[in-house]
């Protein structure tokens, strides 16, 4: 399969997973996103997002569009392609931040109740294990990242390097993100610690007196866990507990992560079907 600008190279395959780079013939196409004044990271996050936006966005689709500091670069190459090659797209936000950034670039703007099946959902994330497992809610969007990234066909990651793990918890270390219900923090994170150990925490606000306060009026817990889990167990023992609204734990729900690297490259990771082949994005095709 040929992708947008690159021809698939390297391959490390498992039974589940594919690993893919671009280096190095990636290498100098890849520079072409980035300049000279940008950090490494800065350069990693944009990487990444143009490569996804430019593999996975087709005209005529509805796109799910996630939030944080990576999804800014998304949204920016998503316009510029809307506008040299007159694509029609829709978008539907995960948050307040990226409703705004797609109004101020002009993308049409729609929801899950005029457009509830999304063609490719693309959204950041905070941490990714080598089954595709995520963390997400360091921007405490955890619950409509969810939401959206359901309701789309093909969900994409996009990350610098600094996000790939081989398991959760390994690089990000301020613990899994949950939405709650304000009146109910003080005993959901007594039942967390009770069943699950760890520590869990209500998150504050940098710049407000008080607690985070969620897109949906909610509060934040970041539970710092002690070992390795079994993610899918955990999020529905978490899931459970009454005051939950949502957990950061995205298990099975990605198809393919972008990681950009330090030298420009991007490689990726995608989750192959039973049958050893990618489980495929049609618009890719
Ligand atoms: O889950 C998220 C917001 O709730 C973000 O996608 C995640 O925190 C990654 O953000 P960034 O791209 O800034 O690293």
């Amino acid at each position: 399969m040929k992708l947008r600008g690159f021809t698939r190279l390297a391959r490390i395959s498992s039974c589940v997973l594919k690993e893919n780079s671009y280096k190095p013939s990636l290498f100098c196409v890849s520079r072409r996103y980035c300049s000279s004044e940008m950090d490494l990271i800065t350069q990693a996050k944009q990487s990444a997002a143009y490569q996804a936006i430019d593999n996975h966005v087709k005209n005529g689709q509805a796109l799910g569009i996630g939030s944080g500091s990576t999804i800014v670069f998304a949204i920016n190459r998503l316009a510029e392609r809307v506008q040299e090659e007159n694509l029609n797209v829709v978008c539907v936000p995960t948050s307040f931040q990226s409703k705004q950034l797609l109004t101020e670039k002009g993308l049409a703007v729609s929801d899950l109740e005029r457009t509830p099946s999304l063609d490719v959902a693309i959204d950041g994330a905070d941490e990714v294990d080598k089954d595709l497992n995520l963390i997400k809610g360091g921007g405490a969007a955890c619950t409509q990242e969810k939401i959206v990234a359901s309701c789309a066909k093909y969900f994409v990651v996009i990350a610098d390097h600094r996000k790939d793990s081989k398991l959760l918890g390994e690089q990000w270390k301020k613990g899994v993100p949950i939405e709650v219900i304000p009146m109910g923090y003080v005993p959901v994170i007594r039942a967390i610690e009770k069943k699950l150990g760890g520590k869990a925490e209500l998150r504050m606000g940098a710049n407000k007196a008080g607690p985070v306060v969620t897109d949906n009026g909610n509060f934040i817990l970041d539970w710092k866990f002690d070992e390795t889990k079994d993610w899918k167990k955990v999020n529905m023992e978490i899931s459970m507990i009454p005051g939950v609204v949502e957990t950061g734990l995205f298990i099975d729900m990605a198809q393919r992560a972008y990681f950009g690297m330090p030298d420009g490259s991007v490689t990726f990771r995608e989750k192959l079907s039973r049958n050893g082949t990618p489980e495929c994005d049609e618009s890719e095709k």
